[in-house]
């Protein structure tokens, strides 16, 4: 097919594989710009009657499916198609993502996939496993080779191919066509036994353990009767075996610890993995389900559909994991925490991403996200402590395997444990990485809600210095008017005018409270300056380098050098293994990674004790503001009921004077008052000299000096001399007029009573 590169509007663009039976090529229609992968068979010549006859059966097969996960069999476009007694084309669907063989043989994934693509790909095999169980086909060849990757609306799909090429071939040319991937078959298989579905566990079990570590899970070296004889004694539980250092097969129940999963998500993909990797068909798979369905889809489906909440132990740098189901409230979650961590409930700070710290009210699963490549993580801190030792000492630790080389980097090692410590020496570095980003980001998190309170603190502050300036405004009104008040008041007193003690006496205790509110203004410009100086230290970590959006990319330019030393390593070995025994390049690397990183991790925590001790600072200082703010509040209400109070006591006594005139001689004339005359808040009437006045001449001379008291607090206003003060006794005269008026009613009627204008002209005399 590579020498006819055109067929009508259709060109071959490429190979995309080739396998035991056929050749994959990628056309293009250069009209509609369809693209289109075309298996061809490549050994028509030499393949057997029946042989053909399969290969027909399953192209037709192919064509009866339909499941987002199993590949899509298209019509063969006429241009393309072969003679009639040729075998059919296999048209599909094209996956650009490659392979999963590709994505595994990329050095970044020597250890393992990412926690994300691990997720991705196990949901993805295993709902197209399950469709073709469902359809009664076993697949029996799933190999990462058989696992393609297409990118549908942004998400990568991992699609099967090949399906059912091998369900039918005799036990002869099993062995024959599965050459060089017999590690992934079901051992029944392999040893000539009847066979069911759980033959395609076996596979997908290994598959999914090859995406967790980087290798296949038993004696991935061995060879094919070696590897059975051996692998036959493992213990149900038993999910990998490896040759140890004096050669011995050693069977463990956990994965490596080199991989890139949480906690959970491992503890979780273990005991599925025992259920893939049983020995005995029969228990492989965990049987079925009530429902028919086998165990091992609805495990899995559990597993992937948990709500798992990733928290950075920032003190510490690390990630712990909690699954939550909708019942946990966040008090659970908290006593789970203090279990592990020893921080108690109310030390702890957990921060969500975007700096917000969840409700205490709504449920745990408030911090779960949906997953992601980058991963998604809420942030654990401790409140009011600055101490980020462990964090410190846990990222000294190499993997073992590293040690050997950085130890001794001329030391001579097997080329499987060189090639494993080299691997392990690119996970290091990408790991630290990864780590550094995450704390990176838990500090952008902490700055989020350091902004996020100081802003609460910031209004609250304020607020305290806009009350302050009301405050003392009406203060200082106040004890204007009150002094005013208190003068008039003597001067009637001393001729012989209303007195009453107790009224005098309260007034005076006013005036002392009232002073005091006063010295409130020293206390809140010592807040503020503590203010001042809290926001100029969050200015300055704002500054910080870490803060920036663009960070130092040093680790990840030396991952990237691990990822190619690595690459280059595996190429010369396949051409010499004996030709690679130094070490160095790869020893030089992790070195620097490992300088770098303790240069800089000890400053990244300083950053992020820096941000604690302000957070703490937030902490303290806003109480102290929100109490004093409180305390300017209460003065504020406590000057308008002083006011009233002393409103009610004037017109009281005016009162009283009006009762005495009343009693004495009515018809005696007043004297003419003009309530709208304002020179008499400033110029009080001379009362006459003459102690022998009549009681009703006196009684107007109160009156009228009561008069003037009683309309100067509504008038003072206007003589304030700031705006500011005017606002402010502006709106304490809206509250006091209120009652002014009712007073003022009372007092028109009693002097109509009196037979009196309000205007003072007297109607009789
Ligand atoms: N639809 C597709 N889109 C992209 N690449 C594909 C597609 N189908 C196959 N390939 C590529 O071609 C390779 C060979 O395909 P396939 O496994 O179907 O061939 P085979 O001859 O049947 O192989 P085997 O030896 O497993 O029987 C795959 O590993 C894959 O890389």
């Amino acid at each position: 097919m590579s020498q006819v590169l055109k067929k009508g509007p259709w060109t071959v663009e490429r190979m995309l594989g080739s396998g035991g039976f056929g050749a994959v090529h990628l056309w293009k229609n250069e009209e509609t710009g369809e693209k289109i992968a075309l298996k061809k068979c490549r050994l028509q010549n030499e393949m057997t009657e029946k042989h053909k006859q399969r290969w027909q059966l399953e192209v037709q097969i192919m064509r009866r499916l339909e499941h987002e996960n199993v590949i899509v069999a298209l019509e063969v476009p006429e241009e393309l198609n072969v003679r009639a007694n040729e075998l059919p084309l296999l048209a599909m669907e094209y996956c650009s993502g490659g392979d999963l063989r590709r994505i595994l043989n990329q050095p970044q994934n020597c250890c393992g996939l990412k926690e994300y693509a691990v997720r991705c790909l196990t949901h993805d095999v295993a709902a197209g496993v399950e469709y073709l169980h469902g359809k009664k086909i076993i697949h029996r060849d799933l190999k990462p080779e058989n696992i393609v990757l297409k990118t549908v609306d942004d998400r990568i799909v991992y699609k099967i191919i090949d399906l059912g090429y091998a369900k039918e071939l005799d036990q002869g040319s099993v062995c024959t066509s599965f050459v060089g991937t017999l590690q992934y078959l079901a051992p029944e298989l392999f040893a000539s036994q009847k066979y069911t579905c759980t033959v395609d566990y076996w596979s997908f079990g290994s598959v999914v353990f090859e995406c967790i570590t980087g290798y296949r899970p038993f004696l991935p070296n061995s060879p094919p009767v070696q590897w059975h004889k051996e692998v036959c004694r493992k213990s149900p539980e038993d999910i990998c075996a490896r040759i140890d250092d004096h050669g011995e097969v050693k069977f463990y129940k956990t994965l490596p610890s080199a991989n890139r999963l949480t906690r959970s998500m491992q503890t979780y993909l273990e005991q599925w993995l025992r259920t893939m990797l049983r020995w005995d068909p029969k228990a492989r798979g965990g049987g079925l389900l009530t429902g028919r369905r086998p165990a091992c889809f609805q495990m899995l489906d559990n597993i992937l559909q948990m709500k798992i909440i990733y928290l950075l132990h920032v003190p510490s740098n690390e990630l712990l994991t909690y699954p939550v189901v909708e019942q946990h409230t966040m008090l659970d979650l908290q006593k789970r925490i203090e279990e592990e961590t020893k921080i108690p409930i109310d030390k702890q700070d957990i921060i969500l991403a975007n700096g917000m710290t969840p409700e205490q009210e709504k449920p745990a699963a408030q911090c779960w996200l949906e997953p992601t490549e980058e991963g998604s993580y809420v942030y654990l801190f401790q409140h009011g402590t600055g101490n980020f030792e462990n964090g410190l000492r846990k990222n000294r630790l190499l993997p073992p395997a590293v040690q050997t080389i950085v130890k001794d980097p001329n030391t001579m090692i097997p080329f499987s444990d060189q090639k494993k410590a080299w691997a392990e020496s690119v996970f290091f570095c990408e790991e630290q990485c990864l780590e550094f980003k995450r704390l990176v980001l838990s500090q952008r998190a902490a700055i989020l809600s350091l902004i996020r309170i100081d802003s609460v603190f910031v209004k609250a502050k304020n607020k305290m210095t806009n009350e302050l300036d009301q405050m003392v405004s009406k203060s200082n009104f106040f004890l204007e008017s009150l002094a005013y008040d208190m003068m008039f008041y003597n001067e009637q007193a001393n001729n012989g005018g209303v007195t009453s003690d107790s009224v005098y006496s309260k007034w005076q205790k006013m005036q002392r409270e009232v002073q005091g509110f006063i010295q409130l203004k020293e206390r809140v410009s010592e807040l503020e300056s503590q203010a001042i100086a809290l926001q100029t230290k969050i200015v300055e970590l704002q500054k910080s380098p870490f803060a920036r959006t663009k960070q130092d990319d040093t680790l990840d330019e030396l991952a990237k050098q691990a990822r190619t030393v690595y690459e280059d390593f595996r190429k010369t070995a396949r051409e010499n293994r004996d030709a690679i025994k130094d070490q160095k390049p790869m020893v030089s690397l992790v070195v620097k990674c490992v300088v770098w990183r303790d240069k800089k991790l000890p400053d990244l925590y300083a950053h992020l004790s820096k941000l604690g001790a302000c957070k703490a600072n937030v902490n303290t200082l806003l109480p102290q503001v929100e109490s004093c703010l409180q305390q300017i509040l209460d003065n504020s209400r406590k000057l308008i009921d002083y006011q009233k109070r002393r409103q009610t006591a004037i017109w009281k006594l005016l009162e009283i004077t009006v009762q005495q005139a009343k009693q004495s001689q009515p018809q005696m004339p007043t004297q003419p008052t003009d309530s709208m005359d304002v020179s008499r808040m400033i110029a009080p009437p001379q009362l006459p000299p003459n102690p022998e006045l009549s009681t009703i001449n006196r009684a107007a001379s109160t009156t009228s000096i009561l008069q003037s008291l009683a309309m100067s607090t509504s008038s003072s206003a206007e003589s304030l001399k700031t705006l500011e003060d005017a606002k402010a006794t502006t709106k304490m005269f809206e509250e006091t007029l209120g009652s002014l008026m009712v007073e003022h009613d009372q007092f028109t009627a009693t002097l109509s009573d009196l037979d009196i204008s309000e205007t003072g002209s007297a109607s009789h005399s």
